[in-house]
């Protein structure tokens, strides 16, 4: 699996590499970005946390916006942003181009409808080729965590209950916690996955925390003053999901805060933190 460098940029001593490749999962040319600190080398690889962004973004969104870098590097932990979605001009999209289905809105679903199933398979894309090839280029060792906002903090969480020992922690802010039963969810569900809604239930952050199961390390914030609180987030959905299984999901909601990346920014610090102290050392 091949590689190809289109950026690289210094920052805080660590270094920002932008790539692309041509992808067998998603069947196109997939970008992302990937951040190494200082301190990673072949001798001394390094603890990698996945971070998967929400709808409309693409690898830069975080990487610019959410002042993560900094700690990164303090605390030796690589970062790996890939895209939200398949991209190209044989991709198809929303017939609507609307911004929440389609291109930026991959939903971490393997699509099984078409015509979407020929490109958006990005579960198996961040499950499965992505940490191959993040391994196999850069100096990481076998620890991962994952975490992501809205669209990206549902992948998170789906991503981390279904394969509760290939990440040690998760962690998500915003997440889409109950999909099935919100409009940005059943949309692209019904796109993606069909009409049967007992095929949706294996990307619900809110039904996979019922299922047995390590209990891997969950953290969440939530802004209280989110536009996209009550119709679409519905964290209450996985907190009383986490209350009846007596899951420790660690939740923070936090008042006035609205769904941009000024609220990211807020508590990424926290986030990376939490992750680096589950860790193994
Ligand atoms: N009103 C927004 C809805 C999409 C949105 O809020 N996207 C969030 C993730 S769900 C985001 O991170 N946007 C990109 C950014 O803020 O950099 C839009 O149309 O762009």
């Amino acid at each position: 699996m091949t590689i190809t460098t289109i950026n690289q940029h210094k920052v805080f001593g660590g270094n920002l590499t932008q790539c692309n490749h041509q992808s067998n999962t998603v069947n196109c040319t997939m970008r992302f970005s990937v951040f190494m600190p200082s301190s990673a080398s072949k001798e001394n690889p390094v603890p990698v946390l996945y971070w998967l962004s929400g709808l409309t973004c693409t690898d830069e969104n975080f990487m610019q916006k959410a002042g993560a870098l900094r700690v990164a590097e303090q605390l030796g932990i690589a970062i790996v942003a890939p895209d939200t979605s398949p991209r190209g001009t044989d991709v198809p999209d929303d017939s609507n181009q609307a911004y929440d289905f389609g291109l930026g809105a991959g939903f971490y679903v393997n699509a099984s409808q078409a015509p979407w199933q020929q490109h958006y398979q990005m579960y198996d894309y961040i499950r499965y080729e992505l940490p191959q090839l993040i391994t196999q280029h850069f100096p990481v060792s076998a620890q991962r965590a994952i975490s992501g906002h809205s669209m990206g903090g549902h992948g998170a969480l789906v991503l981390a209950l279904r394969n509760r020992d290939f990440y040690s922690s998760v962690s998500a802010f915003s997440p889409i916690c109950h999909p099935v039963n919100c409009p940005w969810g059943e949309k692209a569900f019904s796109h993606y996955l069909g009409d049967n809604k007992d095929d949706w239930q294996q990307y619900d952050a809110s039904i996979l925390i019922s299922k047995t199961g390590r209990q891997l390390p969950m953290l969440v914030h939530q802004g209280g003053g989110d536009e996209f609180l009550e119709q679409q987030l519905q964290p209450q959905a996985l907190l009383d999901a986490a209350k009846r299984k007596h899951y420790p999901l660690e939740f923070n909601m936090m008042d006035g805060y609205d769904h941009s990346y000024y609220f990211i920014s807020s508590f990424i610090e926290q986030h990376l933190q939490f992750h680096a102290q589950h860790f193994k050392r």
